[in-house]
């Protein structure tokens, strides 16, 4: 229906967005732009003036009614404990920038000037290692699903939003391409917990509870497909010139003795047979769960904004 009634959402264009960042600053130089950055991202300042920075501004307005909301439940119920954590959970495709975006907001919303405490936490740290994908036979399905201990995710976001102190959580390295035995991530009651990862808008097992159960805004990071899949081979050509150079990168031979077009042509195998059957059978389909969805255009930049109004 166009009416707007039957809608829960809004979408704004690029410049109807921007405006809505009224008078918040911007204090972010390029430099520090430039390491918050991923590979063959091309994220400028421009974009975070006109698109993260009315969104720093929303989540403030989110934060602020959320603590309200907690505060005046905790008065009800005659508790005076401390807040619980705000958990935004970022979702979107292999190669489409979700960490980006998950850097940038950490760093935007750490420099309010309440200056909350902001942790951010990657999925992939609760991948299983793989040794249990092999002896499962799902290393090809890396990423899905089923790759995840869903159960120790979703039990670390509640113990975080019950209040718990420093959880410790397993580490995921990109250059191993599997869980670093023994490494612990810390998170020590933040104001702000940011989740990243392709799965963090998947629906739960009949009965059971999901992470997004936990959460109080959500972004899904959307692009054509054709245009996440270019993403991915150029970020691939550009880490065998740098990541895969390691020699302690699982790829290590894709940059040393696998030739371009070989490599080039794995990459898109990876893409065809993993990532993106992940993205159209799995990672799309909970789009219209998400609180917020940046649509991004071939050149990476964001061209609207959808907005969920109830
Ligand atoms: N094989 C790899 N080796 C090193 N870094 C990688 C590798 N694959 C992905 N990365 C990096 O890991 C980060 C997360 O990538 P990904 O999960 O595809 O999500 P997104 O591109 O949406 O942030 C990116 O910054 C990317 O550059
Ligand atoms: C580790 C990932 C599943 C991303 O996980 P996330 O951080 O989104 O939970 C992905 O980067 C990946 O490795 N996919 C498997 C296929 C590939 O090598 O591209």
């Amino acid at each position: 229906m166009k009416n707007g009634l039957s809608t829960p959402y809004v979408e704004l264009d690029r410049p109807a967005w921007a405006a809505l960042r009224a008078a918040t600053p911007l204090s972010l130089t390029e430099s520090e732009l430039e390491a918050l950055r991923g590979t063959a991202d091309p994220t400028s300042l421009d974009e975070v003036r006109d698109i993260y920075l009315p969104l720093s501004r929303l989540l403030n307005l989110y934060v602020k009614a959320t603590r309200q909301r907690h505060s005046a439940v905790r008065g009800f119920l005659g508790e005076d404990d401390r807040p619980a954590p705000f958990i935004i959970g970022i979702a979107g495709s292999v190669a489409v920038g979700k960490s980006t975006t998950a850097r940038l907001l950490h760093r935007l919303l750490a420099q309010w000037p309440e200056h909350p405490n902001v942790e951010l936490v990657g999925t992939d740290n609760f991948l299983y290692p793989n040794a249990v994908l092999e002896q499962r036979g799902i290393m090809n399905r890396k990423g899905f699903p089923e790759s995840y201990d869903r159960r120790a995710l979703v039990r670390f976001v509640s113990e975080m939003k019950a209040g718990a102190a420093q959880l410790r959580i397993p580490v995921y390295s990109h250059l191993a391409y599997d869980i670093v035995p023994g490494a612990v991530q810390t998170v020590d009651r933040p104001d702000i917990l940011i989740v990243e990862g392709i799965n963090v808008l998947q629906p739960p097992p009949a009965n059971r509870l999901a992470v997004a159960d936990f959460f109080d805004f959500s972004i899904y990071v959307d692009a054509k497909t054709e245009h996440i899949r270019s993403w991915y081979l150029d970020r691939f050509s550009e880490l065998r010139r740098t990541a895969f150079s390691d020699p302690r990168s699982y790829f290590h031979d894709m940059a040393t003795t696998v030739p371009e077009d070989t490599a080039r042509e794995f990459a898109l195998q990876t893409w065809r047979g993993i990532n993106e059957v992940n993205l159209v059978d799995n990672i799309r389909p909970t789009r219209a769960r998400a609180t917020l969805v940046l649509y991004k255009g071939e050149d990476h930049q964001v061209r609207r904004v959808r907005l969920r109004k109830t």
